[in-house]
């Protein structure tokens, strides 16, 4: 399986780093609650910034016997050094107007100091601090790598903020906290870096030296009254030092916040001064940008990347894990010139190589010679007659990794054989381009001379297992095989059970359709929409049914096969009989809080959802549309009563049914969607939701008659944000 380098550096970066991340993340959490804490305690003092430091200091004098040093840190807490008239040395917080003390100086906590250490050394001193400085490389590169699949994800920079589109949650949640805190991860990865060199004294600070200032004629009577010392506020500084004797050569050393000031005690003159050179300054906004110290803002930004990062640990991890999972290995048992059918696939992360798999059993159960391989490794087929490519699309409908040359190589690679070709699209409605590099290799193919359609292009959405099973049964008839596939059994097979009491049923209608209402026996939340995963009892392979939610019971609709396991199964339970199931949540087809009209979209018993969805007192805030296809007024019959009474008390605006073998004339949904064609562009142009329930064929003729009408209406591609489907 192919992986494309930018996810191979990202994954083997958070592999070789991921334990230190983990604790350096960890304790980055715990430290970002110090500033947070330190500043809301009380000695910052309204307006003490502004205070001209000649003041201070007069206070200081009149209120102790000495002062050997005042500091003002990050978060404008005031403190000083003094001798008190009693004779004691103290060190303590001030209100810089009275010079009084406000409190004792705040002690680090011992779970602070812990964790500074492990964060800073992991206790292991210069070789800690060296482990931690190369960490923290790692993770900017790291966040590097991440910003390049983000936008390569994303389709293009511009795009970088715009909607991702949910296919797993941690795939989601690793590309969402990753678009709002790549920066901040920047920042506090280089500000390490920059700490960790710092602290090794491996960058090269330019020694900048005292540099004598030319003395003024006048002196002040009062050193306070010297104009350095007024013109100053306690803004400007860092840390005053006072002088340490009555020395002459003794002075005020005053740090500013980009240079050091000596002072001249008796005539508060400038003696000399020293700016602070680049990396001084780099360093204290490091610091600053490293620890929060001083903003609750920027701690709480620090706090919310650290949760951050654990998150992309843990999300990142069980994404490769399930790529492992979904990896299939398959083995040619033929080789390319030996087989008669060729099998390639292009796949992104793994899924498409699952069905590919399938595809290839069958036909070995049939005694075909196969052979399978990537769209990348096309090449020549001597005995080759039929070829068929299976591959997802990525990003704005790119190719996906393990199909980057196929393009080329199909122009460029001459075949001996005529081939008989089929190509199958796995892709997302969600996406603009809904299987668009299929669409792709399927005209390449056209184009070329060599090979012949034996079929038109499928389009599988979501990975649908039975609309791929759908394909391979037309397919195998083109070539006169019966091919088997079961669907491969997946996490909701292991899912838990839970039991449901068959409360009501109608008996099978004129289209073998049935409704079945079922009581759950323990009390479970789920709503209309979601599914329910029914596993027959002759039968592993679970089939789910889209739920109707009519007060707490669960509605299924149903149609009988003759064959069907499953529809069999559910039209012999009786009234009080036990169904084992379990419910699925389906979020993306939940009926929508917000939007102000919505129409829903369905045939034969996809209707099921939109029952539920209709009989919600709570349906009030939008303008509500079903329309709905079946063969005939019989089909509708069995629906009628669930559709009268919410047409009666207003949670339906409109109900617009269609017949296939209506007495006069044939009618599909399609059809009504034209007549209607007002109210549909309409509800597109306001941005309200369309749901679609039911046949994938159904679902492909209404997204073309929506696309026209979108055109021809509203002169705009269809937006596919404004639909919601759940069809099979
Ligand atoms: C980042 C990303 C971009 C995608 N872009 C498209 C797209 O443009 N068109 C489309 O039909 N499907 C798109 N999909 C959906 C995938 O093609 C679909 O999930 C497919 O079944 C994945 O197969 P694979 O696991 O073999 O790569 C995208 C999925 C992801 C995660």
């Amino acid at each position: 399986m192919t992986i494309s380098i930018w996810r191979l550096s990202h994954l083997i970066l958070a592999i070789s780093s991921s334990l230190f991340i983990i604790l350096a993340a960890l304790t980055g959490t715990i430290l970002a609650f110090e500033p947070i804490s330190n500043q809301l305690k009380p000695y910052a003092v309204k307006d003490a910034q502004s205070l001209s430091i000649s003041k201070t200091l007069e206070s200081l004098k009149t209120e102790y016997d000495e002062v050997i040093y005042l500091d003002i840190d990050k978060n404008d807490f005031i403190s000083a050094s003094v001798v008190t008239k009693q004779g004691e040395s103290e060190t303590f917080y001030i209100d810089p107007f009275t010079a009084k003390k406000t409190g004792d100086i705040i002690e680090k906590a011992p779970i602070f100091s812990f964790a500074t250490n492990l964060h800073r050394s992991l206790f292991l001193k210069s070789t800690g601090r060296a482990i931690v400085g190369i960490v923290s490389f790692l993770l900017f590169l790291m966040a590097v790598t991440g910003i390049i699949l983000i936008i390569k994800r994303q389709g293009s920079i511009k795009a970088f903020f715009a909607k991702t589109i949910k296919e797993d949650f941690n795939q989601y949640y690793h590309v969402i906290l990753g678009k709002y805190t790549l920066i901040p991860i920047i920042i506090i990865t280089i500000t390490g870096v920059f700490l960790s060199l710092e602290r090794f004294s491996l960058l090269p600070e330019t020694k900048h030296k005292h540099v004598k200032t030319k003395t003024t004629t006048s002196t002040p009577s009062k050193i306070t009254d010297s104009n350095i010392f007024n013109s100053l506020t306690l803004g400007d500084i860092k840390r005053i030092e006072f002088p340490f004797s009555n020395d002459i050569e003794d002075y005020f050393i005053l740090k500013l916040h980009d240079k050091e000031v000596y002072v001249n005690q008796y005539n508060g003159k400038i003696v000399s001064e020293k700016s602070d050179g680049f990396i001084t300054l780099a360093t204290s906004w490091s610091l600053f940008l490293h620890t929060g110290e001083g903003s609750i803002i920027w701690s709480f930004v620090l706090l919310l990347t650290s949760i951050s990062i654990l998150f992309f640990v843990f999300s990142g991890f069980s994404m490769t894990l399930n790529r492992k999972r979904n990896a299939v290995n398959i083995k040619n048992k033929f080789n390319k010139d030996a087989a008669e059918y060729i099998i390639l696939v292009g796949s992104e992360t793994g899924s498409t190589f699952g069905f590919a798999k399938l595809l290839l059993n069958a036909l070995i159960a049939e005694g075909k010679s196969v052979y399978i391989s990537e769209l990348n490794q096309y090449t020549t087929y001597k005995k080759a007659t039929h070829l068929v490519v299976l591959t997802s699309t990525y990003g704005e409908g790119d190719p996906p990794v393990n199909a980057k040359y196929f393009e080329k190589l199909v122009q460029t690679t001459p075949q001996q054989n005529n081939l008989k070709y089929a190509v199958v699209g796995f892709g997302s409605l969600a996406y603009k381009g809904f299987c668009k590099y299929a669409i792709l290799v399927d005209s390449m193919l056209q184009q070329h001379q060599k090979y012949m359609p034996c079929m038109t292009l499928h389009k599988i959405n979501n990975q649908s297992f039975t609309e791929f099973k759908n394909w391979i049964d037309s397919w195998g008839k083109t070539k006169n095989l019966t091919l088997n596939v079961n669907e491969p059994p997946t996490n909701h097979n292991k899912k838990k059970l839970s039991s449901f009491k068959v409360v009501k049923r109608t008996t099978i209608n004129s289209d073998n359709s049935f409704l079945l209402e079922l009581q759950p026996i323990k009390k479970r939340a789920f709503r209309s929409g979601d599914l329910l995963s029914i596993i027959p009892k002759e039968n592993e392979v679970p089939r789910q049914y889209s739920i109707g939610k009519i007060g707490k019971n669960i509605l299924l609709s149903i149609k009988k096969h003759e064959f069907g396991i499953c529809s069999n199964y559910l039209n012999d339970l009786k009234l009080n009989d036990m169904l084992p199931a379990a419910i699925e949540q389906n979020k993306d087809f939940h009926f929508p809080k917000s939007a102000k009209e919505v129409i829903m979209i369905s045939n034969g018993t996809g209707i099921a959802p939109f029952l539920g969805m209709i009989s919600d007192d709570n349906l009030k805030h939008s303008k509500n549309y079903l329309f709905w296809g079946g063969r005939t007024n019989e089909s509708y019959k069995m629906y009628s009563k669930h559709i009268d009474d919410a047409f009666y008390n207003k949670r339906l605006s409109g109900v617009y049914l269609s017949f296939s073998q209506g007495e006069s004339q044939k009618k599909y949904v399609q059809n009504a969607l034209m007549e209607k064609e007002e109210l549909l562009s309409r509800v597109l142009k306001n941005k309200g939701t369309i749901m679609i329930c039911g046949s994938v064929a159904m679902q492909n003729g209404v997204l073309k008659t929506l696309e026209n009408i979108s055109k021809n209406k509203l002169n705009a591609p269809l937006n596919m944000n404004l639909i919601k489907t759940d069809c099979y």
